[in-house]
């Protein structure tokens, strides 16, 4: 039977969306990770417990109200019934039941030095539906500068791994998200060739919430079920070595380019690069954008010179270390791009390209883009750039060229850009 949300649910969600989002930063979730037991864990799923209904809500609300009657469509309210779902499996999620000095410990300063009552030798913990938890070192005169330093017991696991599954089965529920929604960026593109900048921002919110929602819940889940290794945090690696990710971004886009467009070789992308140079970093959201950059350069590149010449003009790509970013500079000799398509470039749904069809009968798969054709390839990686305080930018010059600046922020302290 299809989802419906009820008005009780519909006022819970309009509740919660009267909460602000709370960003987190690179680095807060590095120091947060590092290590973790399971009061650390726990500590985390409490704060996603609080945190994803509210992020969630935002996006029920703004899929309500979009203009153009653009919340009638079928694949938005499709789109929306999955995010209301989830904040329905969120907030009815049973709430662990912690005695008071538990509940003090969790919420307070992890660095302030809290003295457990003299009286308190031994205690138990009940979680709802799980029995009696007890921890298996008694508690007396110590003092505990943070959680962790209580032996937690299996159950505490138990309630981790149930919230891991849960918000692991929510990833899932909105891998075709991008996919649904881009019907209606393709529908609207249809219409009309004018950017609708309500549209515009409203996709460019729906897409970073999208990115943020989902940078916690892997982070989450790879803090729960990945063994712990000294270069990585969750899905962070605090060692992303940037020449070994050019380099597999590099070997990825020229593969599709010789596929797509059969070519023996692909143009040469010369990377100008330390070779030890490593910053933390999400490996996967910088592969993604390597991989989406390299690919239109190379496209413009063959599409320029054809798919029959001895030699293209190589791409070259230059990798520059600064106090605050690392910089990485794609140049390319494709052409470049009229100085009036520049501002439809970061538009969603533009690309010279053939348009690719999104059937809608076929949205079950997640995301996946051939050489070109969404045009989601840009607009999508300044997103991810942004996420973590970083920008990309592009420069051309017509009748030869284009440079993508790909900035990225060293050990973010910025906040999510959640607004
Ligand atoms: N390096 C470049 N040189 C020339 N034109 C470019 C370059 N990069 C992007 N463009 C232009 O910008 C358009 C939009 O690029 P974008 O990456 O957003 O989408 P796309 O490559 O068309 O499709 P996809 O979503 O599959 O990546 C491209 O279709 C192309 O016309």
């Amino acid at each position: 039977m299809a989802y419906r949300i009820t008005s009780q649910l519909y006022e819970k969600i309009k509740h919660f969306a009267r909460f602000p989002p709370t960003g987190v930063s690179l680095r807060q979730m590095v120091m947060f990770g590092q290590n973790p037991s399971q009061g650390t864990l726990l500590r985390a799923t409490q704060f996603l417990a609080d945190e994803l209904p509210i992020r969630i809500a935002h996006r029920v609300k703004e899929l309500d109200n979009l203009p153009h009657n653009l919340s009638e469509m079928p694949s938005i309210i499709k789109v929306k019934n999955w995010y209301a779902q989830s904040f329905e499996d969120l907030v009815n999620f049973p709430k662990p039941e912690l005695p008071p000095i538990i509940r003090e410990k969790l919420s307070a300063n992890s660095a302030e030095q809290t003295k457990l009552p003299d009286n308190v030798p031994n205690f138990s913990i009940n979680l709802t539906n799980s029995g009696k938890l007890k921890p298996s070192v008694p508690i007396g005169h110590r003092y505990y500068s943070n959680i962790d330093d209580l032996d937690w017991p299996p159950e505490v696991r138990y309630y981790n791994e149930k919230f891991t599954k849960l918000i692991e089965a929510i990833k899932r529920r909105h891998d075709p998200v991008v996919t649904t929604v881009g019907i209606l960026e393709y529908k609207q593109h249809k219409k009309s060739a004018v950017i609708d900048t309500d549209i515009q921002a409203f996709l460019d919110r729906f897409y970073m919430s999208r990115i943020g929602i989902r940078m916690l819940i892997g982070q989450h889940v790879a803090l729960n079920r990945l063994p712990s290794r000294s270069d990585y945090v969750g899905i962070i690696c605090t060692k992303t070595n940037i020449a070994q990710t050019v380099q597999d971004a590099a070997d990825n886009a020229r593969f599709i380019c010789e596929e797509y467009y059969g070519l023996f070789r692909a143009p040469e992308i010369q990377t100008f690069c330390p070779p030890d140079l490593i910053f933390t970093y999400v490996p996967t959201h910088l592969s993604h954008m390597l991989f989406e950059l390299l690919k239109n350069s190379l496209r413009a590149v063959v599409e320029l010179f054809g798919d029959d010449v001895d030699e293209y003009p190589p791409i070259r790509v230059i990798v520059a270390e600064g106090k605050e970013d690392i910089t990485i500079k794609i140049s390319d000799e494709g052409g470049g791009i009229p100085r009036s398509n520049i501002p439809l470039v970061w538009t969603y749904m533009y690309t010279t390209a053939e348009v690719q069809k999104l059937d809608p009968d076929f949205i079950d798969s997640d995301f996946k883009a051939p050489m070109a054709g969404f045009g989601y390839g840009l607009p999508i990686s300044r997103l991810y750039a942004r996420y973590f305080g970083g920008d990309l930018k592009l420069i051309s010059m017509e009748g030869f060229g284009t440079d993508v600046y790909l900035h990225l922020n060293r050990i973010s302290n910025s906040d999510e850009p959640l607004h």
